[in-house]
């Protein structure tokens, strides 16, 4: 399919093997986490051409990219764009030519000297504000600024397909907040779907439509955000009904804080299982950032307490408190000692 990466390959290296036999949506962005050393860099490399060692097929946008009858389709001609850990400037070349030199390989593209369709120039320029920067040299700018310019050079190829390999993790941390928001607008101005492979499951949650988890050389699961939850967090469906000065509620209970998002925004709420505890009888001495009401289940398969919450079952462990085991139907107030808001649950 042409809206399909597909890919059905294998790259044997020693003491490491990659076999993948997946298929990628080419829209919007896809995720891939996983532990170090489970192969997450080689299948990109893999997917931009640069593994001329892999084995079987490689398709995307109708084209084989690479497989037994056509080799190994040179990376120019696929248009993936591919952003590094560490931006891969052009040192002796101010910001300015190294831009330029992006444009270029858009005019030099395989339709030949029409050039791609891509943004504007000034567009990418003023999106990623290298405006100021367009005089230096690489080597008199920021890790977050070299980062912002080789975004932009690699906007500045028109890619078909944006590759992104870490590109955040070696810029210091408050810089790495900043960047984020960077990647996102240069995506949307982009237009193009990417691939971002990242340690950070909280940069990968802000991004990410979809998700892929690797370990050792192969794709493990596929799904959406849920896989990016730390260990023991649970995911809950809310609502927003109301901000008031005293907090937000929302349609399962009730935040002592005050969200900034306006009645009716839907919304995911994250809260690791650690963070939750069950209210009975007195509230007093439970430090809490919000309540939920929940309702008891009857057990899982394994034996485990089922909550209900927001006509989610939520399988939950022995919570704090007086331990008498509760009754199906019986309703409870949970107290939150902490909750991420993340963006609705996805629709694919
Ligand atoms: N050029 C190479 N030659 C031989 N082995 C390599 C080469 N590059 C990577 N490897 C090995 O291939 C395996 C997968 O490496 P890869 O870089 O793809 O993992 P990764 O998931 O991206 O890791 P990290 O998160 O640490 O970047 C590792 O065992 C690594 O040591």
């Amino acid at each position: 399919m042409c809206s399909e990466l597909i890919l059905e390959l294998a790259l044997r290296r020693p003491g490491f093997d990659l076999a993948v036999d997946h298929a990628i949506a080419l829209r919007g962005v896809t995720a891939v986490s996983g532990p170090s050393g489970s192969g997450k860099t080689s299948l990109l490399r893999v997917i931009a051409g640069l593994e001329p060692g892999a084995t079987g097929h490689v398709s995307a946008f109708c084209e084989e990219w690479q497989g037994p009858k056509v080799g190994l389709m040179p990376a120019w001609r696929r248009r993936v764009g591919y952003v590094f850990q560490e931006a891969a400037l052009f040192d002796h070349m101010n910001v300015a030519r190294n831009l330029d030199y992006g444009l270029e390989r858009r005019r030099a593209g395989p339709s030949g000297g029409a050039g791609q369709r891509g943004p504007e120039r000034d567009a990418i320029i003023d999106t990623l504000r290298l405006e100021r920067l367009l005089d230096r040299m690489p080597g008199r700018l920021s890790g977050g600024e070299r980062q912002r310019v080789a975004l932009g050079r690699c906007l500045m190829s028109a890619p078909r397909l944006i590759l992104l390999d870490e590109p955040l993790s070696a810029v210091d941390h408050a810089s790495r907040s900043e960047l984020i928001p960077y990647l996102q607008r240069s995506l949307a101005l982009a237009g193009v779907p990417a691939i971002h492979v990242s340690h950070s499951r909280a940069e990968l949650r802000k991004m990410a439509d979809r998700v892929l988890r690797m370990d050792a050389g192969r794709i493990t699961a596929s799904g959406g955000s849920e896989l990016l939850l730390p260990e023991g967090a649970i995911l809950l469906d809310a609502r927003v009904l109301e901000v008031g000065p005293e907090g937000t509620r929302l349609d399962i209970g009730h935040l002592g804080q005050r969200l900034d998002l306006p009645p009716g925004a839907e919304f995911q709420l994250m809260v690791r299982r650690d963070q939750v505890v069950r209210i009975s009888g007195s509230e007093a001495g439970v430090a809490a950032a919000g309540r939920i009401e929940a309702r008891v289940a009857p057990p899982g398969p394994d034996g485990m307490p089922l909550l209900e919450v927001a006509r989610q079952a939520l399988a939950l462990p022995p919570v704090a408190g007086p331990q008498e085991t509760p009754a199906p139907g019986e309703a409870l107030t949970l107290a939150l000692a902490g909750y991420e808001v993340l963006p609705p649950r996805a629709a694919d």
